[in-house]
């Protein structure tokens, strides 16, 4: 069912909304008595020598509405009011769970600014329709009933009927204006998701904005989202602005009937003057509630425009392990039979005809062009896109019969644009796991050479990184995301460039401990340097997405092809040197 998610929230809440409903119910229903007493108590007091007594219970009783709407008032707000915190905080928390459960290919289509704006403006939007649009319909209905109940029944219906007759028109056009508000929200709604996915972007990337001086035409790109979104609101408040004005304009006429028309009513004594008072009171008090209905239709439509853009989050499909799936992958034994890939959305064939067995615990060197393919053959590893069946084979069987779960907790990769954390170095390196002791901690940062840096730093592991590890240099940051993989111990380890940033002599170390701590795993290196895969057990060599040689750094030089070419490529540098 569509609404399915906000529908499971209110059947678990339904008690506490049915008794604010309760509540607000009576508050408004014991303000319409006030009129009706008002008028009474005149009545009384234009009498010569009237009874005390009378009118002092009638003002006795307009103290009882007046407190008896002050409790219910505050005892709805606070159920009303808390479930719909209640529900902001339900929504924020499936949203979170959701994004984190949908699939890789999601992110590719989606921007983070975009994303935010789900989880802070949208929900906001649709707990106003629980909480403020709620508590207004209520009374708007409450109020509105009642006193034209009060008004027909216990004072004129002609005189009733004629006031009331601009209630149709009102109606009416709130009704339109509402479709309006709903399109121009959703409007409002994307130029604001525009707006924030431009800020992160630019704090993101403020180095390169400052590095490339692009501050200005970053302003001038800012100023012009800025104003899209200014123009949106302006055009949704102009349509909503009309509502009142109309309202009050259409109710000025009711009043000025009920003036005329209950005047002369009083005068040829079909009304009382008590009556006429009560009734224009009546008229006075409706005002509030029907002007609100305006509001309501806002903050309706609004939150209705925000769930709609929810919904279609909701819908995307997340990623679910089939019943019965494999979560043990001790072995890192794979094989990719003929495998050809494409992206979601893309026509472009990025891995062709690709066939290639790595057995547990060796080491195997992938090299090739920028674009041919590397990464992606390490991706599909991870199951970060659907691989028909008959393609991948993990320790012989295929790789759509284990979990993602198993995968990612006995595989391991570090990618090339490395990703930390903004909390401290340790934390970054047991990614909140406390599973692992000082000793391991220490021992991963060591196999990984960041253990010096990491000393010298005043509090040490304690170190607080900074968002995205802005304190700590390129290779200090790949360091540690190898560190985070290789404190795993996992069955396979993938390096994706993972070295790119770090100096030779470094680099060798790194290498050498990998020989050693790696025995009996397997491991995939993928470099565009050969030095970091000369002393693989087997090289690949990628073009155009498809594996053009294959064999040790010694046979794969005798053979003089590609890789003999890139390898004189590199030892020339470094011979003119
Ligand atoms: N998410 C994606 N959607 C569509 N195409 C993609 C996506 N990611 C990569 N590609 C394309 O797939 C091809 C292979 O990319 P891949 O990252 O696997 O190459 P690579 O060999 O690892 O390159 P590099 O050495 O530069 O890292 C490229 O043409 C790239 O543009």
């Amino acid at each position: 069912m569509r609404y399915a998610i906000l529908f499971d929230f209110i059947k678990k809440h339904k008690f506490t909304y049915l008794l604010g409903i309760l509540f607000m119910f009576l508050a408004s229903y014991i303000q319409t008595l006030f009129p009706k007493v008002l008028g009474q108590t005149i009545d009384i007091m234009k009498i010569n020598g009237f009874e005390k007594n009378a009118v002092f219970t009638n003002l006795l009783y307009i103290l009882m509405i007046a407190i008896g709407t002050l409790i219910f008032t505050f005892l709805w707000r606070i159920i009303i009011f808390g479930n719909s915190r209640k529900l902001e905080s339900y929504l924020r928390e499936k949203i979170f769970r959701h994004f984190l459960i949908l699939p890789t290919q999601f992110y590719s289509q989606r921007k983070t600014g975009d994303l935010l704006a789900y989880s802070i403006n949208d929900i906001s939007a649709v707990r106003n329709i629980f909480g403020p649009a709620l508590a207004l319909s209520v009374n708007s209905i409450v109020v509105c009933v009642a006193t034209i109940f009060f008004m027909v029944t216990t004072i004129d219906l002609k005189l009733s009927v004629l006031t009331l007759s601009s209630f149709p028109i009102i109606i009416i056009f709130i009704l339109w204006i509402g479709q309006e508000i709903h399109i121009q929200f959703k409007i409002v709604q994307e130029n604001f998701a525009a707006i924030s996915d431009r800020v992160q972007e630019n704090i993101y990337g403020i180095r390169v904005i400052k590095s490339f001086v692009q501050e200005d035409k970053e302003i001038c790109n800012f100023n012009q989202l800025n104003n899209n979104m200014m123009d949106s609101t302006i055009k949704m408040v102009r349509t909503s602005s009309f509502l009142s004005p109309v309202i009050e304009i259409c109710f000025s006429f009711s009043f000025v009937f009920s003036l005329i028309y209950g005047g002369n009513l009083v005068l040829n004594g079909t009304i009382s003057l008590g009556d006429f008072i009560a009734f224009n009171t009546y008229l006075t008090m409706i005002v509030h509630p029907v002007v609100s209905i305006g509001r309501i239709v806002n903050l309706a439509q609004q939150g209705l425009a925000s769930l709609d853009r929810l919904i279609e989050i909701f819908n995307v499909k997340p990623f679910f392990d089939k019943k019965n799936s494999i979560n043990q992958l001790t072995e890192g034994n794979i094989e990719f039979r003929n495998l050809s890939f494409c992206y979601p959305n893309s026509t472009k064939t990025v891995l062709e005809n690709i066939n290639l067995k790595v057995p547990n615990g060796q080491t195997h060197g992938i090299i090739g062009k920028t674009g041919s393919g590397k990464s992606t053959l390490a991706n599909l590893l991870f199951k970060l896109y659907d691989i028909e069946y008959g393609k991948i084979f993990l320790n012989g069987k295929d790789i759509n019969e284990y979990s993602m779960q198993g995968i990612r907790n006995h595989f391991s990769y570090v990618p090339q644009d490395t990703f930390l954390f903004s909390t401290s170095i340790k934390n970054n390196i047991i990614f909140f796991k406390d599973i692992y002791s000082d000793e391991e901690i220490e021992k991963a940062s060591q196999d990984s050479n960041i253990y010096d840096s990491v000393i010298r730093f005043p509090d040490q592991f304690n170190t607080l990184v900074g968002e995205r590890g802005v304190n700590l240099s390129g290779g200090q940051k790949q360091r540690l995301a190898i560190a985070r993989s290789i404190i795993k111990d996992p069955s396979l380890l993938i390096l994706d460039d993972a070295l790119s940033a770090v100096d030779a002599v470094t680099e060798a170390q790194i290498l050498k401990t990998l020989k050693t701590i790696r025995k009996g795993k397997t491991t995939l290196i993928i470099s565009h340097r050969i030095s970091a895969i000369a002393d693989a057990d087997q090289i690949i060599v990628m073009e155009n997405g498809r594996i053009c040689e294959q064999g040790n750094h010694r046979k794969l030089l005798e053979k003089g092809g590609v890789y003999y070419e890139i390898y004189k490529d590199q030892t020339k540098d470094q011979k003119k040197s």
